[in-house]
């Protein structure tokens, strides 16, 4: 791809879709350039990275072609209102903060302004992230698809109407989070049977991501694949039911329910 890429904030996010879209060839190193808060961790980001860097927001923003605003929620309305006369009239910026809204982002920006409003995961520095994309009523078909491309460079991507945005953090931007506590969990109950750390780790995660494969290679419901694993009268059947009466079901659920509580209240602060 021939565009050039701003990222404003250069944290875990920005960092995990940078190293996807270099580790893809979609874009060269040499067509992306970042800005973050301290030297330090431009320094780092050019290190490992080999792009450019720059402390002024300003700068990212004149350089884009499409721009990522990567930063914390409550950072957009300042760091907006730094760099909105420098992005150009056919910038595309890309927002991926939780709960920022497409009106929030033309009313910050200006009228008219091509926004695509997105939610990633940190699985997309190693090409398996999952986005889902929402552009305004401004950005042209061909011009989404630019974005669409970026986006799977490291990964799937959908694009959704933006009632469904404020779901996403719940089931894919933050599910990673709780996939790793599984994963920690499943190696500690190794590790408590004699299992040595290292392989507990790599037994536990394997059977996740071989589980994941079933449910999307296969199309058969969850449930149907979990009772494929349960003998009858097996040891299986056994964790399920401890799992239920621990209602893991119902703590996954709740979580989901304040983490897309607290999306919607982040755009707040
Ligand atoms: N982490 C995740 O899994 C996901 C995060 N997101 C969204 O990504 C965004 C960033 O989150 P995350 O990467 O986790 O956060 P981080 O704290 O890791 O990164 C934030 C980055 O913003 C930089 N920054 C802070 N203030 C400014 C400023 N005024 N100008 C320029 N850069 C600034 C920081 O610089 P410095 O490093 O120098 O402090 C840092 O690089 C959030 O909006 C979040 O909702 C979306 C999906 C998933
Ligand atoms: O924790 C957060 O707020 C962000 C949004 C999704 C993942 N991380």
């Amino acid at each position: 791809m021939k565009k050039k890429i701003g990222f404003i904030g250069c944290g875990n996010m920005a960092q995990a879709m940078i190293a996807g879209m270099i580790r893809s060839e979609v874009i060269p190193p040499e067509q992306i350039m970042a800005s973050a808060f301290t030297e330090a961790t431009l320094i780092e980001v050019r290190k490992n990275y080999h792009i450019h860097i720059s402390q002024d927001n300003k700068a990212v923003a004149a350089f884009a072609d499409i721009l990522f605003l990567a930063i914390k929620p409550d950072q957009y309305k300042k760091v907006i209102n730094e760099i909105k006369d420098a992005v150009g009239d056919d910038t595309i910026v890309v927002t991926i903060a939780a709960g920022i809204t497409i009106d929030a982002m033309n009313e910050a920006l200006r009228e008219g302004a091509k926004v695509v409003r997105t939610m990633p995961n940190t699985p997309s520095l190693v090409g398996e992230g999952l986005s889902a994309l929402c552009p305004n009523e401004f950005v042209e078909k061909e011009e989404l698809q630019d974005v669409k491309v970026l986006f799977e460079s490291f990964g799937k991507a959908e694009v959704i109407q933006e009632d469904l945005m404020d779901a996403i953090p719940a089931i894919s931007g933050s599910s990673p989070a709780y996939v790793f506590m599984f994963i920690e969990a499943l190696a500690d109950g190794g590790v408590m049977q004699g299992i040595p750390r290292k392989q507990a780790y790599r037994l536990a995660a394997q059977a996740v991501l071989g589980a994941a494969k079933m449910v999307l290679e296969t199309g058969m419901h969850p449930g149907e694949l979990k009772d494929q694993v349960c003998s009858p009268g097996g040891a299986t059947i056994e964790a399920v039911t401890t799992l239920e009466q621990k209602q893991f079901r119902g703590a996954v659920l709740s979580a989901m329910e304040s983490c897309t509580k607290k999306a919607k209240d982040l755009a707040k602060s």
